[in-house]
């Protein structure tokens, strides 16, 4: 059986703080204008117009087909806009290297890593690649620390040695998580990061999510498909329809009834959350 996450409420160390990302305030961490994107004849995003500012947590929410994955792959840089530009801190993104990329941007994917048969210490340690001469000496000295550390905290130490072939597919998620942790990038892009998760696991990633983003003040955009959850941990959200970005706002402006009928064609209940200040949805039957 996998082991809970412990959520820490001890201090956190220097090595997982590092604390880069409390840049300028009101000076966008990433800026699109006017973005399209076509595969063949079929314009799948157009005129994207939008802004995130350093330390926010974005849910993309839309339905199937609306453009989500595809944004993501936008900004990751693995597909390019055929019209408008991308900034990432005031510089257009294609000019940035990989590596630099690398070092500034992380994905996670719902299918996290493949079961293949490297132990899941060096599968850590390759998240520290984009920080590495040519003779593999990191620029972090204390990079070992800071993988001891992440092992700790996931509850990944009694799995160190353990090929990721024989772990189930939600420790392969938390062995992915640990990966771009080490990476220490300043964006991290999530696709739907929580569908092979049980609800607990889903609980337990998300708030260790909340917990390492409120640490180090990294920016974070989550294609979510649970609205409950993208209420619960996204500071704001971003509604895409047909490849047009419907709506952004606040969880509260965006679960509304009228809102959710428009874009999901589903009339939710919409109570409020018994410990926090956020909506929630419940399903009815049509
Ligand atoms: N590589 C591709 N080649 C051609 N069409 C593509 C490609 N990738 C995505 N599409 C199309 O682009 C549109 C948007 O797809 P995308 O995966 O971005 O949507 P999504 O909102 O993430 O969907 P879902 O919620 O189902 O994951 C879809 O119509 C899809 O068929």
């Amino acid at each position: 059986m996998l082991k809970k996450w412990k959520k820490r409420s001890s201090a956190p160390s220097q090595s997982l703080t590092h604390s880069f990302a409390f840049a300028e305030h009101n000076s966008p961490l990433l800026q699109l204008n006017d973005i399209a994107k076509s595969y063949g004849a079929r314009t799948v995003l157009d005129n994207i117009n939008w802004s995130v500012q350093p330390g926010e947590c974005w849910g993309i929410v839309g339905p199937n087909g609306s453009g989500k994955t595809t944004l993501l792959q936008l900004l990751a840089g693995t597909e390019r806009a055929e019209r408008g530009n991308i900034l990432l801190q005031h510089r257009p993104l294609y000019q940035y290297s990989r590596r630099e990329l690398a070092r500034h941007t992380a994905v996670l994917g719902q299918e996290g890593l493949a079961p293949l048969h490297y132990p899941v210490k060096e599968v850590l340690a390759m998240g520290r690649y984009p920080y590495q001469n040519w003779l593999g000496h990191d620029q972090l000295e204390t990079s070992d620390q800071l993988l001891e550390e992440i092992m700790e905290r996931l509850d990944l130490k009694q799995l160190a040695d353990r090929p990721l072939d024989q772990l189930s597919g939600g420790q392969r998620q938390r062995v992915a998580f640990g990966k771009v942790m080490a990476q220490q990038p300043k964006l991290l892009l999530l696709d739907e990061p929580t569908t092979y998760l049980d609800i607990a696991y889903q609980v337990h990633f998300m708030e260790w999510l909340d917990t390492w983003r409120r640490e180090t003040g990294i920016t974070v955009i989550a294609v979510l498909h649970d609205l409950n959850l993208a209420a619960r941990y996204c500071d704001r959200l971003l509604a895409l329809q047909d490849g047009q970005m419907m709506m952004q706002g606040t969880p509260a402006q965006l679960m509304e009834e009228s809102v959710l009928k428009q874009l999901f064609r589903i009339r939710p209940a919409i109570v409020h959350h018994p410990d926090i200040d956020v909506p929630q949805l419940l399903l009815k039957r049509r």
